[in-house]
């Protein structure tokens, strides 16, 4: 209703929905007041000219050619409509198949590749021969004809909604398929598809019309628009209007549905609400740091607060020259209350390291460990149900963009409740008492009226504080926050580290911090591990980055601004490109950035040793660069890429 209130109020949209009801009332009357008079033979006025009793005319059985249109009305909008419910309905089944399935529907895909690939009219004649003459036949066949390119659509919607964060999330949180799929997905996807199918009602009238008019649709008593045509044709040299009104009749209903469509289309298009609200003041608390023991020795064996366990992590997807690596062997481990940080710049398999962790690679993508254990359960082997429980129970995802977290179209109390009703058994009012509660454990003030409010009615900070109170549903041992400041700005940025350190502080919870900012890191967390080309090129305790040893943590801290940066310079950055993941050069993949390179730099990789404070994989970890990297040579062009 919305919507459409929103359609009439541009000037296409009134005069398309004005056009559409006529259209309506036209068959929804029409037969009631001129069905008999329509239908009465007269022997006296066969094949009349126009005249003011017949204003165009009469057929060969002498009856009104004008009432005949009207009353025709009817049937050839109600036989769109269904050749377009056949379309959609079977449009919508092929079009959730391939997410629904999965791998198994890769087939479907297929088949709607190939489907679609088929003009629709020689698809409506095929299905038209196979069904036989007559309307229902003629309905099957526009309607089959119709579904591939509705269901291509719809699988198109899906995937773009599907690999939405807060999809993810609730995939994390244990929600089904099938409830993401009608909970999350299809609500997001509704309205495009509800005005393709308006425009595509147009096309099946046409469609209908066409069949008629060569025999195929409706047959003779009923009569259609395209029935009406193929009877004026006969006489079109002595009344060309007996022909011309059917057609002129198909030509006003098909541009009533389209334009309709495409007004509703125009105006949801444009019209995307943003209401900010006003951030709500928060307490910061000082966060407690973790003692260093907890800190050190993670790689050892696994001691018994051990809450993740990567070693020898890879993420491969298939490549044009073979299969491209994004992460290469990645190992660490984190301990309850530790919060680890994972930097480097764009494209070096950070959050691919997360997706992997979280279960969250989709095929074609391939996750391989030597061992991927959270709170000891192996999550490369066992029963998958299990799986996904312990994940939506004990894991908590935060990603970058607040927007994309949560579903547009649910209220974020309902959001924040699904998991736990799922997971912990709550009743509908527990599990909305509960977000209610985590609400305000995330200094969301009135977290009772927030809670039956639409996340475009959150601030941008208050959002990422709500992703971070909905992990807080259940009691989770980790949280992954992927880049959770990065879409904010810098005071919203410091409330959200700080609200994730107050949380590590009063529950225990470890948490994993990605970031390509190397001071926020620096700044929340206990040890930074920094990524390079998919592997951990160094690994220290955040205190210690200032003695960091291998260059390429050394360029990062370098490119880090401070207050006696010169603002009128261009920024700092690391020199040279990031390596693409399909090219991974031999020897150490940082070499041809690196000022310290060498032969053997180019030739063998090195491993991750340890060192005092912690591990590094450098042939000349620590040794004096010979350029300073706090002052490159850049030029803007290098920077703006
Ligand atoms: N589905 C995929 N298929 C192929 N390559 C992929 C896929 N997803 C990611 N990659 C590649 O893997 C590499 C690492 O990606 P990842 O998203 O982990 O980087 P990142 O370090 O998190 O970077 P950013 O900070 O930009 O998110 C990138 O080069 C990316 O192009």
């Amino acid at each position: 209703m919305r919507t459409l209130s929103r359609v009439v109020r541009t000037p296409l949209g009134l005069a398309a929905v004005i056009l559409l009801a006529l259209v309506l009332l036209t068959a929804v009357f029409a037969p009631i007041l001129w069905g008999p008079q329509a239908a009465a033979i007269d022997t006296d006025a066969i094949l009349a000219p126009p005249s003011a009793e017949h204003p165009i005319g009469t057929d060969g059985l002498g009856r009104d050619i004008l009432l005949r249109v009207l009353v025709a009305t009817r049937l050839s909008i109600v036989l769109a409509l269904m050749a377009t419910a056949v379309a959609v309905t079977v449009g919508l089944i092929l079009g959730v198949a391939p997410y629904l399935l999965g791998r198994a529907g890769r087939g479907v895909t297929w088949f709607v590749s190939v489907a679609v690939a088929f003009p629709g009219l020689l698809l409506a004649l095929f299905f038209a021969v196979i069904f036989g003459v007559g309307w229902v036949g003629a309905t099957w066949a526009i309607g089959l004809a119709g579904a591939p390119s509705f269901a291509r659509l719809c699988q198109t919607l899906i995937a773009g909604i599907a690999s939405r964060d807060f999809v993810a999330a609730a995939r994390v949180g244990g929600v089904g398929r099938t409830r993401v799929l009608f909970r999350h997905i299809l609500p997001n996807v509704g309205e495009p598809l509800i005005v393709n199918a308006t425009i595509g009602a147009g096309g099946a009238l046409l469609a209908f019309a066409g069949l008629s008019f060569i025999g195929l649709g409706v047959q003779p008593p009923e009569y259609d628009w395209g029935r009406l045509m193929m009877e004026g044709l006969s006489g079109i040299y002595i009344n060309p209007l007996a022909a011309l009104a059917p057609g002129i009749a198909v030509v006003i209903a098909g541009l009533a549905f389209n334009l309709t469509g495409e007004a509703a289309a125009r105006t949801l298009g444009l019209g995307t609400t943003a209401v900010v609200a006003k951030l709500a003041a928060i307490q910061p608390r000082r966060a407690k740091r973790v003692p260093a023991a907890a800190v050190q020795g993670t790689d050892a064996a696994p001691a018994a607060d051990t809450v993740l366990e990567v070693r020898d992590l890879r993420v491969a997807f298939p490549g044009a020259d073979g299969p491209i690596e994004p992460v290469r062997g990645v190992s660490f481990s984190m301990r309850r209350g530790q919060i680890v940080g994972i930097v480097g710049e764009s494209g070096s398999g950070k959050s691919l390291t997360a997706l992997a962790i979280a279960q969250l690679i989709e095929h074609p993508g391939v996750v391989d460990a030597e061992r991927l254990a959270f709170l000891g359960e192996d999550l490369l082997a066992g029963d998958t149900a299990a799986r996904r429980k312990l994940l939506g129970t004990s894991l908590a995802l935060v990603f970058q963009d607040p927007m994309t977290s949560f579903n547009p179209t649910r209220k974020m109390g309902a959001q924040l409740a699904e998991a736990s009703r799922h997971h912990h058994g709550l009743t509908k009012k527990q599990a909305h008492a509960r977000a209610v509660d985590r609400l305000e454990a995330v200094h969301i003030s009135e977290a009772a009226r927030r809670a039956g409010q639409y996340p475009h009615e959150f601030s941008g900070g208050m959002r990422q504080r709500a992703m971070i109170g909905a992990g807080l549903m259940g009691t989770p041992s980790l949280i992954i926050a992927d880049e959770p400041t990065t879409a904010l700005d810098v005071t919203v940025q410091k409330r959200i580290l700080e609200l994730l350190m107050s949380i590590r502080d009063e529950t225990g919870t470890a948490i994993l911090l990605i970031s390509h900012d190397v001071s926020v890191v620096a700044e929340v967390c206990d040890r930074v591990l920094v990524m390079y080309a998919g592997r951990i090129v160094e690994d220290l305790a955040a205190d210690r980055l200032a003695e960091a040893r291998h260059p390429y943590t050394r360029a990062l801290l370098a490119a880090v601004p401070d207050m006696s940066t010169d603002v009128r310079r261009p920024l700092a950055t690391v020199p040279g490109r990031p390596v693409d993941p399909a090219h991974v050069p031999a020897g150490c993949a940082f070499a041809a950035r690196c000022p310290l390179a060498d032969a053997r730099c180019r030739t063998a990789d090195p491993e991750l040793v340890a060192v005092p404070g912690g591990e590094v994989a450098c042939w000349h970890a620590g040794e004096a660069l010979p350029v300073a990297v706090d002052e490159p040579a850049l030029d803007l062009e290098e920077v703006l890429r």
